[in-house]
């Protein structure tokens, strides 16, 4: 008390007391309603103090957006703490100038790349402007078509050791029903297949699920309520990550993990590439030594390292929670589920056989095109609109730029909120927050591609986006010809409880129950189709 009475203390108090009240006011509430060139675009109503922040954290990521944008318009300015304005943006020409005809004006933000870096490294996901350009040239002969479907034999083995592996525990316990957490499970399988497919690498995390580089991500994704708190702080304060907190622990010993494989990989490919490699790192460093050879610019062994880093962590998650929201979202809807598994017998009809031998002839599989089930095709994507796995993504602009005829100052945080894209009316139509496959058959002719954000679009946008379409699909059609799936109501509804850390994923995972058809279901499920022979016959045409 007697230090607060102290004259320097009282004057120095009272002064620090009337600057912030002077700051406060002016960046609180003159300089964004009576200054800001951003002034003009319709503002959701609130005190710029806090603004809208307690709304998001304790919303859906995304979910507010949705309502913004449909009473406010496609581009809206919200607040956060202290008067920082922010962008949502769900107009379509806005999405185009961002996306398409100026996407190096608007990069991630330092802050929102300072824990991503830990995890995925400095690889082209995190790269910016020439670097960027130049590593996503020489990473698309790893992505091409033909690369693609040169690795889908692998995505089909995983897929049948993924639904083999649950048949043993079926048949240990003596049971042809289980209650399965799919995420979990779905998470290892992704996790192999891009080892093996990208890496050419068995990380054997199928069936050893305590492997090293599986914890890894376990430790990342943990989602208690001080990894909780100190995420959502890291955004305002960048010095968080050197707090002694078991979060900081657990991402550094994660880092040092993933690190060390990603170090292990590089190194043996550059020691040994075959020429029959097919994996999508074999296939750049070759096209790196054909570089070398011709004396141009080729990725540095960290560059490439940080790549695998970048695959690993933006290449399996994702396609785990896509193919477990959708395998909920069959649970909830069994009439879709009977239809689609309807189409892939019709399809693949050996994949309904009880002798094992004509179900996993892979050589047969990796023959067929996932892409020709029309079906699938749309319940897939259907369900990537639904829940986006990754449903926002933050930039930041560089230079003054005008999106949808407003003035965007330089430094300006923008956000595309795909799960708020995905619902708007405006887009998708009333039942834009119904789950219905059949919509992709009759979008308007005027349908814009930017209505669906799931992969982004342009040059930063997913660059795995046919890798995972195609594994999604192979993963979906195996597990669908052996297994029925249904809700599990013993647990609470996963969609009630999506969380988000990079991706939108159930904080409980996917519980399901899961039953193996019988002989009498696999034949019931042909009735509905049409004959085996026809359908043969359309298979070796396509
Ligand atoms: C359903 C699965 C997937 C979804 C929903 C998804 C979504 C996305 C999105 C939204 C972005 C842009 C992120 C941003 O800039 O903020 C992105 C970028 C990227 N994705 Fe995916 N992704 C998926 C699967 C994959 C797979 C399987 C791979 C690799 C094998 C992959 C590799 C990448 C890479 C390298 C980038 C960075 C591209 C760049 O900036 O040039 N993704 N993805």
């Amino acid at each position: 008390q007697r230090i607060a009475d102290a004259p320097f203390f009282g004057s120095f108090g009272g002064l620090f007391g009337l600057c912030m009240a002077v700051y406060l006011t002016y960046w609180c509430y003159i300089y964004p309603f009576y200054i800001s060139p951003m002034r003009v675009i319709p503002t959701v109503p609130g005190f710029p103090l806090w603004g809208q922040f307690p709304t998001i954290i304790t919303n859906e990521v995304g979910v507010p957006n949705r309502e913004w944008h449909q009473t406010y318009g496609p581009i809206v300015r919200y607040f956060f703490p202290f008067g920082a304005e922010r962008l949502s943006i769900a107009d379509d020409s806005a999405l185009t100038q961002m996306c398409i005809k100026n996407p190096y004006n608007y990069p991630k933000p330092d802050r929102a790349k300072q824990w991503m870096v830990r995890i995925l490294g400095e690889g082209v996901l995190l790269a910016e402007g020439t670097p960027h350009k130049h590593q996503r040239k020489a990473l698309s002969s790893g992505f091409s078509i033909q690369s693609i479907r040169a690795l889908t034999p692998i995505f089909w083995r995983k897929a049948m050791l993924l639904s083999k592996l649950w048949e043993r525990d079926m048949v240990a316990d003596q049971s042809n029903t289980k209650q399965i957490e799919v995420l979990e499970w779905l998470n290892r399988t992704t996790l192999d297949i891009i080892g093996e497919a990208g890496f050419g690498a068995d990380l054997d995390s199928l069936e050893h699920p305590e492997t090293p580089i599986r914890e890894a991500y376990r430790l990342v994704f943990a989602f208690d309520i001080f990894s909780r708190v100190l995420h959502g702080l890291a955004a305002f304060i960048p010095n968080t990550k050197y707090l002694p907190a078991k979060m900081n622990r657990d991402i550094l010993q994660a880092r040092n993990i993933i690190l060390s494989k990603a170090t292990e990989i590089v190194r043996q490919k550059h020691k040994a590439t075959h020429a029959k490699d097919k994996d999508i790192i074999a296939l750049i460093v070759k096209d790196n030594m054909r570089l070398e050879a011709a004396g141009e610019q080729t990725l540095s062994f960290e560059t490439m390292r940080d790549q695998v880093m970048t695959f690993l962590g933006a290449g399996h998650d994702t396609t785990a929670t896509g193919v477990a929201w959708t395998l909920h979202l069959l649970s909830t809807h069994p009439e879709i589920q009977e239809r689609l598994r309807s189409e892939i017998k019709q399809h693949y009809p050996y994949l309904f056989s009880d002798n094992v031998y004509t179900r996993n002839d892979i050589d047969r599989l990796a023959k067929s095109d996932a892409d020709h089930l029309p079906y699938l095709d749309n319940v897939c994507r259907e369900s990537l609109r639904y829940i986006p796995p990754i449903p926002m993504t933050v930039r930041e602009t560089i230079e003054a730029d005008t999106l949808g005829g407003y003035h965007v100052p330089a430094k300006t945080t923008v956000y595309i909120h795909a799960n708020a894209i995905h619902r708007l009316p405006e887009f998708w139509g009333d039942n834009a927050n119904t789950f219905d496959p059949n919509r992709w058959d009759k979008l308007p002719k005027d349908h814009t591609p930017n209505a669906f954000m799931t992969f982004l679009q342009g040059p930063r946008g997913c660059i795995g986006r046919k890798f995972a379409e195609t594994e999604m699909k192979s993963l979906v059609i195996c597990l669908l010809s052996m297994y029925r799936f249904e809700r599990d109501m013993s647990v609470e509804d996963p969609e009630d409880w999506k969380m988000w850390r990079l991706v939108l994923r159930p904080r409980d995972g996917v519980q399901c129950k899961v039953t193996m058809l019988s002989t009498e279901e696999k034949e019931s499920v042909l009735a509905k189709g049409e004959s085996v022979e026809k359908i043969e016959a359309v298979d070796i045409k396509g």
